[in-house]
């Protein structure tokens, strides 16, 4: 589905939310707070309004936004419990197929970050490959909380941007 503006502009709330909310894993929340921004002149003006409200949140609700994120490469990319959106990004860059030490090194890091900041390492995959991932994941587990704080949400507003190229026509594509 790609759909323009003028179509997302006449959604209904359930339908917006049905249709947009998971552009941000998990966080409907936002999606449905958005809805009350319409109209939007152009996918850039939606992607602002979410970016906006991201912005606005405390500390905390941004931490509870990376929070709401599956590990790369874990449990719910094993038992098949991913969203779709989430289980096609993290097969691109190859996460479900890691060989038994790319993947206990994933689990040890992945761990280790939670255990640090609180919250999960989150990276947009599909402007990642593998070892770039894995490089990330180590390095970042040295950074200072606020820092991957934001670091963690950039990479939350890089993924929702390309959910929702997938989801609305690009401002290019639209009819004038
Ligand atoms: N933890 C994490 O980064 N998860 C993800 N990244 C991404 O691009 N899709 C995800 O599910």
């Amino acid at each position: 589905m790609n759909m323009d503006i003028a179509t997302v502009n006449a959604l209904t709330y359930e339908d917006f939310v049905n249709i947009l909310g998971n552009v941000v894993e998990k966080c409907p929340i936002i999606t449905a707070a958005v809805w009350s921004g319409r109209p939007f002149f152009n996918l850039t003006a939606l992607e602002a309004a979410i970016s906006e409200f991201i912005d606005a949140l405390p500390d905390s609700g941004k931490e509870g936004i990376l929070r709401c994120h599956p590990d790369l490469a874990g449990r719910d990319l094993q038992s098949g419990s991913l969203t779709r959106e989430s289980r096609e990004e993290q097969a691109g860059a190859g996460m479900d197929a890691l060989n038994s030490a790319e993947a206990s090194r994933v689990a040890r890091l992945n761990e280790e970050y939670k255990e640090r900041f609180g919250f999960p390492f989150v990276i947009c995959a599909r402007m990642n490959d593998k070892a770039n991932i894995l490089r990330q994941l180590s390095e970042r587990c040295q950074n200072e909380r606020a820092v991957e704080r934001a670091r963690g949400i950039e990479e939350v507003k890089k993924i929702c941007r390309l959910r929702l190229q997938g989801l609305v026509l690009t401002d290019a594509h639209n009819k004038l």
